[in-house]
């Protein structure tokens, strides 16, 4: 089975017996047919002329979205859940949809190999429409529980329904050469003759392959093994599950509990959900329940619970990075149960308003929002004036490119250079606003050594007065018992890394950090 989407389709499940005893044709677009007493199809997967059928509104849906992110560089995860509001797509067709909108723009990579293969001129001289709906039938003849006809003829109806009959002629033949072999046969093909493991590996992961260069380099800095690489690039094309986490002392997992929701095995007051729309749960919508990654709520809750190096007052806690506002939700609940008070700073003012809403179920005597570049913190005003800080830093997010499909094909080495100066710059601002024996949290959704290890080495060369902490040590304080170690040490202290692969979470890096002097 494919590892470009939720490693599952739900459809079409065919020939299932109903209760009647009579067999429950499913079309190809997952709903029942019924066959009648003539046996005549109301509906013929396998015709390939159905001219003036309507295309399925799955696959149109996630038609619309790839354009959507080619044209106007939406992200898949915001446009997609509209889409399927307006083409009203049952929880079914929503799933259809999800899986394929995301299979195909994270196996974007290997599917144009293979289509380069198949067309006979280069893929950048095709109509940027048709390529996408190539892109979507590779997906689902390589990857999907589709039957091979009906991938091609729903594919073929759609084109000529959105792009004209000429293109449909196109893809007809393109996607029947596709069709001839399977993935892993094509894969073989693809890597024959290249030596380099991480050009191969970009290829059969679809990956670009500068991030496989990187995410290798990253599991060495880390202390893994650079064979495990495969597995992660493999992890990194699963879609997640999606993972909630109740506030402590504000919300319960109750209701996601009884709705099919199992309890996270990670951290506390956690779970896993699998049961489609998050929102149909009062207590998502409430906000005392939050869709937040496992990795993610380990860190805030490792920088709320670490003892400070230096007992003394714990009341003003910083968020330093705080849009959209998960970490600070948490935060937030977790320090108005310590009985002190967070500043969740965010300087894009639709951000900030993002955070607002995110800590709306909080008390709001034990939170405010400051609006702020960071790194003003870093001025004396602010000297010493807060006992925790969380660094949650703009990163190139390469750790959590599972959740963004797309991401991966607009990122470059250039992102990750121009964000480390800031990432250094706001861990230096934070230095400055912890008090001495307080404690800072630099945190990214990164593996890459140049945001993560390479920052921490450098604060640490440039201030004779900060020491690293601990760090492996405060997250397995934090986290659920028989969590796989995540942590490397570094002199008397070490750094943490979570990984896909291992922990089923995002990428996170952490090193805790202490002002002594
Ligand atoms: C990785 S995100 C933080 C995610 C957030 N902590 C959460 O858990 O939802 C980084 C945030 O830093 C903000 N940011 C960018 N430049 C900044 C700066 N100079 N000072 C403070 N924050 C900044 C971005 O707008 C973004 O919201």
């Amino acid at each position: 089975m494919s590892e470009f989407g939720q490693g599952r389709s739900d459809r079409p499940r065919r020939n299932e017996t109903n209760r009647g005893g009579g067999q429950v044709r499913r079309d190809d677009a997952g709903r029942t047919r019924n066959r009648g007493g003539s046996g005549q199809r109301q509906f013929s997967a396998s015709a390939p002329s159905a001219r003036g059928r309507r295309a399925d509104p799955a696959r149109l849906t996630a038609f619309e979205v790839l354009r959507a992110v080619a044209e106007h560089d939406a992200y898949a995860n915001l446009v997609l859940p509209t889409r399927i509001r307006d083409h009203r797509l049952d929880r079914r067709d929503a799933g259809f949809a999800t899986e394929l909108t995301y299979g195909a723009l994270r196996g974007q990579g290997l599917y144009d190999a293979i289509l380069s293969r198949c067309v006979d001129r280069p893929l950048d001289q095709l109509d940027p429409a048709v390529l996408d709906a190539l892109r979507l039938g590779a997906h689902q003849l390589l990857a999907m529980r589709v039957p091979n006809h009906a991938a091609l003829d729903e594919t073929v109806s759609l084109a000529r329904m959105v792009i004209g009959a000429g293109a449909s002629g196109l893809i007809n033949a393109v996607l029947r050469k596709v069709s001839l072999k399977d993935l892993d046969t094509w894969s073989a093909e693809l890597v024959e003759g290249v030596t380099d493991e991480s050009a191969a590996a970009a290829l059969v992961h679809s990956h670009p392959e500068w991030i496989v260069r990187a995410l290798r380099q990253a599991l060495v800095a880390h202390g893994r093994d650079a064979s495990e690489i495969n597995d992660l690039l493999a992890a990194d094309n699963l879609a997640p599950v999606v993972n909630l986490v109740a506030l402590p002392g504000i919300g319960s997992l109750e209701e996601a509990l009884d709705n099919g929701a199992e309890v996270g095995t990670l951290v506390a007051d956690s779970a896993y959900y699998q049961g489609g729309d998050i929102a149909r749960l009062s207590s998502v919508r409430e906000g005392s329940t939050r869709v937040q990654d496992a990795g993610s709520q380990l860190v805030a809750r490792a920088l709320a619970q670490v003892p400070l190096p230096d007992a003394g007052e714990d009341a003003y806690w910083l968020d330093l990075c705080a849009g959209p506002g998960g970490k600070a939700a948490l935060l937030a609940a977790l320090a108005s149960e310590h009985g002190a008070r967070l500043t969740a700073n965010e300087p894009a003012e639709h951000r900030a308003e993002l955070v607002s809403k995110a800590l709306v179920a909080v008390d709001p005597d034990t939170w405010m929002i400051s609006v702020r570049d960071g790194r003003e913190y870093g001025e004396a005003e602010y000297a010493g004036g807060y006992d925790r800080v969380m660094v949650d830093a703009p990163c190139s997010g390469l750790g959590a490119l599972r959740r963004r499909p797309e991401s991966r094909w607009r990122k470059s080495p250039k992102d990750v250079a121009e964000l480390t100066i800031l990432q250094g710059e706001l861990l230096d601002a934070a230095l400055s606003a912890v008090r001495v024996g307080g404690v800072v949290a630099y945190v990214t959704c990164s593996p890459h050594p140049a945001e993560t290890v390479a920052v921490v080495d450098d604060v640490l060369s440039r201030h004779s007065n900060v020491k690293l902490l601990d760090t492996g040590a405060a997250l397995e304080a934090a986290a659920l018992p028989g969590m796989a170690s995540a942590s490397r040490k570094v002199g008397d202290g070490s750094t943490i890394q979570l990984w896909p692969h291992i922990h089923r979470t995002d990428a996170m890096f952490m090193a805790l950090l202490t002002r002594t002097a």
